[in-house]
């Protein structure tokens, strides 16, 4: 079996043998159609990633790209039973939830003098100072605390013991191959390998790894250590938002057993055939979105291969679903408590 099998390929053939997903070609390319405008714009290209989200480091230092490391070993997970019963985080006036309520909490911890994003502190936090720095605001708390805590315990521990404490030196290491960066988090943090078995082949998604290497690549802002010369060989991150906004954007569709499971609130567990489709669905239809986005470029004679690819896509799609809540409110997303996504 192929040690880390590529998600690209998983995905291809995931939608080819998929029951209850259906990937709509046609949806696709209206979809690239309606993005065509906005991807030339300057917030579709990799300076969104600061310009659009307050919370993420301005810098383009060693504490950023450790600011990312330690945000993405702990993305995973902030979906809740009941959408009025949430986890929160108040942060310098303003309430976060979901994914920018963890961002809210580490950069709440960093302001009290707590050095989250040291791995000499996370490597051996224990779980009741993981509990304060990620106190929640309402009476919900912050869903898999003791995942986080062995989650932040093995990644700090690796971290000291392989890359001299900073993720900058894995890196570094990479020598600007998003797909050696990728190899590299595969090979050293367990928690990170987000995988499955499909009709009895074993299949990628790795979330959390690829979107590590596409958030370094954008906190040093694609400049230096952070020039991946095959940044656009990464797949957007197989989460449960995108797959909500692809449904509701009629580029992916479910058959009606799964629309109804998934209405009903069904929760699945990691590596179901369902979710493997889902996810696996996704990944593909985005990779479609991407082709049919820069054949429309090609087709006015500009080449856009440095400004879309799905990372920027995804960011992109992601942002909108954030924004499109209400609108979005009747596609349900799937519901999996796993340390993945
Ligand atoms: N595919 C994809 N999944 C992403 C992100 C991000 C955060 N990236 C931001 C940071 C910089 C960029 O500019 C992005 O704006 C979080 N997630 C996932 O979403 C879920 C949380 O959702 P909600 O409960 O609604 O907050 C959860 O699985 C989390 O792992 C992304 O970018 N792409």
């Amino acid at each position: 079996m192929e040690p880390f099998p590529s998600p690209l390929e998983s995905a291809k053939f995931i939608a080819s043998r998929s029951k209850d997903v259906f990937v709509d070609e046609e949806g696709a390319r209206r979809v690239a159609e309606s993005l065509f405008d906005k991807a030339a714009a300057a917030e579709f290209g990799l300076a969104g990633w600061k310009s659009l989200h307050e919370l993420n480091p301005q810098a383009a230092s060693r504490e950023a790209v450790d600011w990312v490391f330690l945000v993405d070993t702990l993305n995973f997970s902030f979906w809740s039973e009941r959408e009025e019963q949430r986890y929160l985080v108040k942060y310098k006036g303003k309430t976060y939830s979901g994914y920018w309520s963890l961002c809210a909490a580490v950069n709440r911890a960093l302001d009290e003098g707590i050095p989250i994003t040291s791995a000499s502190y996370f490597a051996t936090m224990t779980l009741d100072q993981v509990r304060h720095v990620f106190r929640s605001d309402t009476e919900v708390p912050i869903p898999l605390i003791e995942e986080r805590h062995w989650v932040l315990n093995e990644s700090g521990t690796v971290l000291l013991e392989k890359f001299g404490g900073s993720f900058l030196t894995c890196v570094k290491m990479s020598e600007k191959s998003a797909q050696k960066l990728l190899r590299l988090v595969l090979e050293n943090f367990p928690s990170y390998r987000d995988e499955a078995v499909f009709e009895s082949k074993k299949v990628s998604f790795y979330k959390r790894a690829q979107i590590l290497v596409a958030d370094t690549w954008s906190v040093l802002e694609g400049k230096g250590d952070g020039f991946f010369d095959d940044i656009s060989s990464l797949t957007i991150f197989a989460d449960y938002r995108i797959p909500q906004v692809l449904v509701h954007l009629k580029a992916m569709m479910y058959s009606e057993e799964l629309m109804k499971k998934l209405c009903e609130g069904t929760i699945f567990q990691s590596g179901d055939r369902e979710e493997v489709e889902i996810r696996g669905c996704s990944i593909w239809c985005c990779s479609l979105i991407c082709r049919h986005l820069l054949q429309l470029y090609e087709r006015k004679g500009q080449d856009m291969r440095g400004k879309i690819n799905a990372v920027l896509l995804d960011y992109h799609l992601w942002d909108y679903a954030r924004d499109h809540r209400e609108e979005m409110k009747d596609v349900p997303f799937h519901r999996v408590r796993c340390i993945y996504y």
